[in-house]
C-alpha cells in the first residue's frame, strides 16, 4: 500500500509569498475537510457501496481513505468522488493502521465505525492538530456504552463487544468546553448498527454532525433531534448511499479574510451565506466586511471601509468556529484599534501568535485569548507554522506584509487545503512553492 506524503517530505517544500497586493476575483471552494472526514467514517458502517462527490483533495482524506482500505473496503478516489464499498463483517481488518491513525483526528471516529460493524477494534491514539491535549473520554465512553470493554495503554485502545455486537445505549457528550463534534459522531455510528432506540445527550449542532444525520438517514437509519439529544433507531443492516459533500466553511473564511487583510474583495462559488455560522457572519461584519448571496451559486465578501478591531468568542455551533480565530487574529493585525479572540472550544489554541509577531504584529495571548492592537505595517518574515489553521495565518500575514516571505514546510497546508496557494495566485497573489532540492 502507498502511504501518502509524510511530514518530512512536504517539510521540505516551503511557500514564498511577495506581500503588498490587493487580492480579488472569484475562487471555488472545496468540499469540507471536517464533514467529508466524518462521511468516510460513516461510509463504513454501510453495507452497501458509498459515493461521496465533491471530497476534497487534501491529505487527511487520502490518509483517511487509506485507513478504509486497510480495514479490507474497496476504495476508489477520482475527481473528487470517493467511491467505497465496505467488505461484509466477516472480512474486516478489527485493526486501524497504526502509522496512518496516528496522522488524523477522526481515527477514533472510524474505529468506532468498525467496532460497529465487527464488534472490535484497535486503534492508535488519534493525530491532528496538537494545540493543546485533545481528549477523547467521550468516544471512549460512548463505546463503553454501547457495550464494548475498552481497555488503552501506551501504544493504543483495545475495544470489544459480546457476541452480539454493540447495543443501543444512552450517552452524553458534554465536555467542559461545550458537547464534542467528534464523540457526537463516533456515538451517532455506533447507535446506528445497535438494533434498538440510542439517545445521545448534549450532542454537539455542528455542520459535520448534521450531515452525517443526513447521509446516515439517506442509508435508512431513523434521525433526529429533540429537546432531549439526537434519537438514533439503530439497524443490523444499512444500504448504503450517494451524498455530496458541502462546501468547506473554513476554507471560504480563510479566503475571505485573506482578501481583506490586503484590502480586497472576493467572490466564492460553491458555499452559500447560510453555511456561515451566525458567530462568523457577525464577527466579519463587525470587522467591516459585508456577504452577499449570490442567487444562490456563491458569495460575495466586500470590505466596507477599513478593517475594524472587534471582541469575539469562538463557541460551539453556530458561534464563531476555533478553527478560524487563527487566520481572524492574522485579519485583526489590519484593523484599525484594538481586538480581543477568547478561546472556549479549548483550553488554549494560540500557536500562531508568536509567528504573527515574527511579521511585527502587536498580538500576546493569556490562556484562553489572543489580544490584538492595529493597524499594523506587517514586515515580511521566514517563519513556519504547527498546524494547519497556523500556517494559514501566517500566509495571510505574509500576504500583508511589505517584502518577500517565507514559511517552510507546507505539510499542515496539504492536511486541509487542496487549491489554497492555486487559489491565492489567481485572486492576484505573488505566491510559489520552492522545494529544498529544487
Ligand atoms: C477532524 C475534525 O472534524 N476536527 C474538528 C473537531 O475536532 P474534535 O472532534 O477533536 O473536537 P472536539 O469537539 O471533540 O473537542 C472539543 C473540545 O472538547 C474536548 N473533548 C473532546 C472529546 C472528548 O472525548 N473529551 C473532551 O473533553 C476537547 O478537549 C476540546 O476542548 O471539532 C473541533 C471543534 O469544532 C474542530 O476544531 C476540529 O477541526
Ligand atoms: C483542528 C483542525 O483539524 P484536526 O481536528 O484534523 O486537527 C482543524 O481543521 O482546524
Amino acid at each position: 500500500m502507498t502511504i501518502t506524503p509524510t511530514a518530512a517530505a512536504l517539510e521540505s517544500t516551503a511557500v514564498t509569498v511577495t506581500g503588498g497586493r490587493p487580492l480579488s476575483g472569484r475562487i471555488p471552494v472545496q468540499g469540507s475537510k471536517n464533514i467529508a472526514l466524518h462521511l468516510y467514517a460513516a461510509a463504513l458502517v454501510a453495507d452497501g457501496p458509498v459515493v461521496l462527490a465533491s471530497v476534497p483533495d487534501i491529505l487527511d482524506t487520502g490518509v483517511c481513505a487509506q485507513i478504509l482500505a486497510h480495514t479490507g473496503a474497496h476504495v476508489v478516489v477520482d475527481d473528487g468522488r470517493f467511491s467505497v464499498i465496505p467488505a461484509p463483517a466477516m472480512a474486516i481488518c478489527p485493526i486501524i493502521h497504526p502509522e496512518l491513525g496516528r496522522r488524523v483526528r477522526t481515527t477514533v471516529v472510524l474505529a468506532a465505525a468498525v467496532l460497529a460493524r465487527t464488534s472490535q477494534v484497535t486503534f492508535p491514539y488519534p493525530g491532528g492538530d496538537a494545540f493543546c491535549p485533545r481528549l477523547i473520554d467521550r468516544h471512549l465512553a460512548a463505546m463503553q456504552a454501547a457495550g464494548a470493554e475498552v481497555i488503552a495503554d501506551a501504544t493504543g485502545i483495545r475495544a470489544q463487544c459480546g457476541p452480539r455486537g454493540v447495543r443501543a445505549f444512552t450517552a452524553d457528550m458534554a465536555t467542559p468546553y461545550g458537547p464534542s463534534l467528534g464523540a457526537t459522531v463516533t456515538a451517532m455510528l455506533l447507535a446506528a448498527r445497535a438494533p434498538g432506540a440510542s439517545l445521545i445527550t448534549h450532542p454537539s449542532m455542528e455542520p459535520e454532525v448534521t450531515e452525517t444525520a443526513r447521509f446516515l438517514a439517506e442509508c435508512g437509519v431513523e434521525i433526529h433531534f429533540d429537546d432531549h439529544g439526537l434519537h438514533v433507531s439503530g439497524s443490523d443492516h444499512l444500504a448504503g448511499g450517494d451524498f455530496t459533500v458541502v462546501g468547506d466553511r473554513i476554507e471560504a473564511a480563510t479566503m475571505i479574510m485573506a482578501a481583506a487583510s490586503t484590502g480586497g474583495s472576493i467572490h466564492l462559488d460553491g458555499i452559500t451565506a447560510c453555511a456561515f455560522p451566525d458567530g462568523l457572519t457577525a464577527a466579519l461584519e463587525a470587522a467591516g466586511i459585508n456577504l452577499f448571496e449570490d442567487a444562490g451559486v456563491g458569495v460575495c465578501a466586500q470590505l466596507n471601509g477599513a478593517l475594524q478591531g472587534i471582541d469575539a468568542a469562538t463557541g460551539p455551533h453556530p458561534a464563531l468556529p476555533t478553527d478560524t480565530a487563527p487566520q481572524l487574529a492574522a485579519m485583526l493585525t489590519q484593523a484599525c484599534g484594538s481586538s480581543l479572540i477568547a478561546e472556549r472550544v479549548y483550553p488554549r489554541r494560540d500557536t500562531h501568535v508568536e509567528g504573527l509577531r515574527a511579521f511585527g504584529a502587536d498580538i500576546s495571548s493569556t490562556d484562553a485569548a489572543v489580544g490584538l492592537r492595529g493597524p499594523t505595517r506587517l514586515r515580511a518574515a521566514t517563519v513556519a507554522a504547527a498546524d494547519i489553521r497556523a500556517v494559514t495565518a501566517l500566509l495571510i500575514a505574509a500576504l500583508a506584509a511589505e517584502g518577500t516571505s517565507t514559511i517552510p514546510g507546507i505539510y499542515h497546508l496539504q492536511r486541509g487545503y487542496g487549491r489554497l496557494i492555486a487559489n491565492l495566485a489567481t485572486l492576484g497573489a505573488d505566491i510559489t512553492t520552492t522545494s529544498e532540492a529544487s
